[in-house]
């Protein structure tokens, strides 16, 4: 089996790297809108996915990339059997824009469509969470464990911390949708609900322990790619919303301490259509959905 170990850590010092030159350095207030009011870009998302995207061709010149801002400027998305570099240059900028002090550059390598490596850099707490596939997942060097919360969550709830993705979309559908999920998993007793306003950083936390679920629908593969497999190698499970099998391309994901706290959200919360990452208008009729 090859060892991707020196891909690993050359992401990880290219996005230490992106981080001090181009995150860190910036004070954007130059912003753009995307598919929302609440979907925005910045030079500075563009500028850190180009120095992140030529140092990695440099080394590496045979590999290929799915990045969240060349998509947007019109690269097709296609994920092949081939080394892929999935890259959000920066996750969270709309925190990035307020200064709300949680933006990261997320990093997911594929070989034969499978995560290999997955990196999460959050930039302004400088803290570097990352897992390679069968060698565990760690947070700055000291290895991670999701929670391990068990069982029937009509047993367990008075113990969980949900963590929700923020709320980007301004379509009528989605939007009820996601605030009729909210509230339907309010009704258990929950300790408590967060989000912190980057879909790769939220969902670090479950391998982390701090939060026993987490799930998203709508993000894109870049949001999440990375945090997936840092989530599985904590001893957390990934799965779709409607229970089937993980896909990052499928735009839904639940993130979990175990499978019977998955599986109990999957039976509560409702999906929206939006289209597959890998599916240019699929015809499910979505708008600006994110
Ligand atoms: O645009 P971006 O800041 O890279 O990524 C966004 C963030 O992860 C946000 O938390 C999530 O709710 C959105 O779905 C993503 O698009
Ligand atoms: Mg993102
Ligand atoms: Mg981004």
């Amino acid at each position: 089996m090859a060892d991707w170990t020196d891909c690993l850590n050359f992401g990880i010092s290219i996005a230490k790297q992106a981080s001090e030159v181009g995150v860190m350095a910036t004070n954007e207030n130059a912003v753009k809108l995307k598919s929302s009011p609440a979907d925005l870009v910045t030079e500075t998302d563009q500028r850190v996915e180009k120095i992140l995207i030529s140092a990695i061709r440099n080394r590496y010149p045979q590999h290929r990339f799915i990045g969240e801002e060349s998509v947007a400027a019109g690269e097709h998305l296609e994920l092949t059997d081939s080394p892929t570099w999935i890259i959000d240059p920066i996750d969270g900028t709309v925190n990035f824009v307020h200064r709300f002090p949680f933006v990261a550059i997320s990093i997911a390598f594929t070989v034969n469509r499978q995560t290999q490596f997955g990196i999460v850099y959050s930039c302004v707490e400088d803290k570097l969470f990352y897992a390679q596939r069968g060698g565990g997942a760690f947070l700055n060097g000291e290895p991670l464990h999701a929670s391990g919360q068990q069982g029937d969550i009509t047993r367990v709830t008075s113990h969980m911390c949900y963590i929700t993705h923020d709320i980007m979309s301004r379509d009528d559908v989605a939007l009820s949708t996601m605030t009729s999920n909210i509230r339907r998993l309010l009704q258990f007793p929950v300790h408590g609900v967060r989000a912190l306003g980057t879909a790769a950083v939220d969902m670090c936390q479950v391998a982390t322990g701090g939060a026993d679920a987490y799930y998203h629908i709508g993000m894109h593969c870049w949001d999440i790619a990375a945090s997936a497999i840092i989530v599985q190698e904590a001893g957390g499970v990934v799965m779709d919303t409607d229970g089937s099998e993980f896909d990052m391309m499928s735009r839904r994901v639940i993130a979990a301490s175990s499978a019977a706290v998955a599986d109990r959200i999957a039976q509560v919360i409702q999906a929206f259509p939006c289209c597959r990452d890998d599916e240019d208008n699929c015809g499910c009729g979505a708008t600006g959905v994110n």
